[in-house]
């Protein structure tokens, strides 16, 4: 299991965003969290990711094995890869991919070759070889998720976390992206859980989906169990709107 989450809840003051949230998610798993506006699903990525924190006293997240619900994002080792999570403007590609690999504390930083070594093989699967030397304004949109993608593996993280990576991006380029993740989580296999209101993203590049609704799981399976067999009126409704 590469993902555990058991019993978490968070409020904001007194309104409760999240009501006993338990998940699994399986090592080299891509998992979709989906719901509408306001459900919790970017609440619940950041709590995984360690930029926010459950309600204390009860619940608990691992990763493989060990606990990390309140290790800081640095230290639980996740990427991740928001909406408008920008690149640094004034670093070329090259620079912004290096960059995690760069601010590492000095015992832990890889010697610049190694560093060099790592970014030119991202370069190369993200498919942008010949951009390293740009800055992120003469990039498309699509290429500069790419990228914020690849600055998110550098370091090597132990799971993926995604907040509607495409959401910004037009409708041709997000489905061309798509696919294109689906092809690049299949070469690198690593666990990866993303956030997106939209149901076809969701059905086309997940193994699982995890429907959210009023701060609750209603229901978790394959987009084909989903399909079938709704467990009650909200994700039919959902999954038919
Ligand atoms: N820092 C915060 N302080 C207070 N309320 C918050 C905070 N962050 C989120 N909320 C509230 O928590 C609820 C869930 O928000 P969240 O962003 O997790 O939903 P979401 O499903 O990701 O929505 P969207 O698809 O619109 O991004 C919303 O009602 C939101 O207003």
């Amino acid at each position: 299991m590469s993902i555990h989450i058991e019993h978490i809840s968070k409020h904001f003051d007194r309104t409760s965003v999240l009501s006993d949230i338990s998940l699994d998610v399986n090592t080299g798993e891509l998992v979709a969290l989906l719901g509408p506006s306001g459900s919790g699903k970017t609440t619940l990525l950041r709590i995984i990711a360690g930029l926010e924190f459950p309600d204390e006293g009860k619940g608990k997240i691992n990763f493989h094995g060990s606990e990390v619900t309140y290790q800081s994002a640095y230290d639980r080792k996740a990427g991740f890869v928001f909406q408008h999570y920008a690149l640094f403007n004034h670093l070329t590609v090259a620079q912004n991919i290096e960059f995690g690999l760069k601010v590492k504390k000095r015992f832990e930083r890889l010697p610049k070759i190694k560093r060099k070594e790592i970014v030119t093989d991202l370069l190369e699967r993200i498919q942008l070889p010949e951009y390293s030397g740009r800055y992120p304004n003469q990039l498309s949109g699509g290429q500069r998720q790419r990228v914020a993608l690849a600055r998110a593996l550098a370091v090597n993280p132990q799971v993926l976390l995604l907040d509607e990576p495409f959401g910004a991006l037009d409708a041709k380029v997000r489905k061309e992206l798509r696919r294109w993740l689906r092809e690049f989580h299949d070469n690198i296999k690593l666990t990866t859980l993303f956030v997106t209101h939209d149901q076809d993203e969701a059905f086309e590049l997940a193994d699982r989906v995890v429907v959210l609704g009023q701060g609750e799981i209603q229901q978790v399976g394959t987009p084909d169990q989903l399909r079938d067999k709704p467990v009650n009126q909200f994700v039919s409704d959902f999954i038919e709107a």
